[in-house]
């Protein structure tokens, strides 16, 4: 199913009333939301043709040497190999994402690009190669600036206090872009993980997950597969709606923390990559997501209802609801909201973060 998923334009003087409209469902009847699609996001198309040709070129061009060099698990930085990750934290191994990545951290705008002075390890073809570079580290700065704009535009749509929403991500500690590349399946493809061995086809590239940070935004090749998942199938049969590419636009969507701080208001949705359907899905996709994270210490407690305009508060998932959905993104049992009207607690950004990586097995 195709879907038709708001787009909204980041210069629009309406910005916060089409957020609000766009993904905050007013009614139980009604579809996915949680994702839209990004106009007028000021990212140059050179700057992201750029960084997809960085990322083919360091997929394809880097030796297996390199790209492990590059592996830091402790800083959440560097290479994953095809079968080493899954998105979906209830697949095992055989079944991981048939996919590569490599994750990129603000650490390297800091310092000057230099393998022995860069707090994460760059190789060769991101680092030598100065266009590569260069498309790099300027989309990472052009993406958090769109996340901190788009937070700007959620803060005046929930009528918060300004800047509530930038204090809450200051440092920038754990905000990383991810160069994702699916590769090729061709019928005669073998489906083998990263150890050479027989994977388990399953007809996903991707595993259903939701984002464990505030807001995605997510570039894709001319290539389509993600899906969302159909809110209204929550419980039911499942149901998936499409978020094929689209020319000029970047995908964004509502992360868990930004779900948890608005009391699930601004709902962070289950999405998953489909393996080809098509002939003209088969080769090689590539995608660049960027997810801007809280600061490690701030709290995942919802705000208090005080700060919000009674109209919202009464939208609200109903608590049993509510609960059943933290319960699922693994916040501990003794965390959850309660009767009495006592919400998440115990738990930072920084905690959850460590809790949803080592879940998708990092
Ligand atoms: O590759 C894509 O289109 C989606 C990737 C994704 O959802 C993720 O990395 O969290
Ligand atoms: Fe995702």
């Amino acid at each position: 199913m195709t879907s038709s998923l708001p787009i909204i334009s980041l210069t629009s003087p309406t910005l916060p009333r089409d957020l609000l409209q766009g993904l905050c469902p007013s009614g139980p009847s009604e579809g996915p939301t949680g994702f839209f699609y990004l106009v007028d996001h000021q990212v140059p198309p050179a700057e992201l043709h750029g960084a997809f040709e960085a990322s083919r070129c360091f997929f394809e061009e880097e030796s297996e040497e390199e790209k492990r060099k590059t592996i830091d698990r402790t800083g959440h930085t560097g290479w994953t190999g095809v079968g080493e990750e899954s998105l979906d934290p209830t697949k095992k191994v055989a079944e991981a994402d048939v996919k590569e990545s490599f994750y990129v951290s603000l650490s390297v705008l800091s310092t000057p690009p230099s393998r022995e002075c860069s707090p994460q390890t760059l190789p060769p073809t991101l680092l030598a190669k100065r266009e590569n570079h260069i498309a790099l580290t300027g989309l990472l700065q052009h993406c958090r600036r769109v996340c901190e704009a788009l937070l700007d535009g959620f803060e005046k749509a929930l009528q918060l206090e300004e800047g509530l929403f930038k204090e809450r991500h200051r440092g920038g500690e754990d905000d990383r872009m991810r160069l994702i590349r699916y590769p090729a399946q061709h019928p005669s493809t073998p489906a083998t993980n990263g150890q050479g061995e027989q994977q388990i086809r399953s007809g996903i590239r991707a595993g259903a997950h939701s984002d464990y940070g505030s807001l995605t935004l997510l570039a894709q090749s001319d290539i389509g597969g993600l899906q969302v998942r159909d809110q209204t199938s929550m419980g039911t049969e499942e149901k998936w709606l499409d978020v094929p590419p689209r020319e000029g636009a970047l995908v964004v969507n509502i992360g868990d923390c930004l779900e948890f701080w608005s009391r699930g208001l601004l709902p962070s949705t289950v999405h998953r990559v489909v393996e080809p359907r098509v002939d003209a899905e088969r080769d090689a996709r590539y995608s660049i997501a960027y997810f801007h994270h809280p600061s490690p210490n701030s709290s995942l407690s919802p705000l208090s209802p005080s700060l919000l305009p009674p109209e919202l508060v009464k939208r609200f998932p109903p608590l049993e609801e509510w609960r059943e959905k933290c319960l699922r993104k693994g916040i501990p049992e003794e965390a959850l909201p309660k009767e009495d009207g006592s919400e998440i607690q115990a738990m930072t950004g920084g905690e959850y973060l460590k809790k949803r990586l080592k879940g998708s097995g990092l």
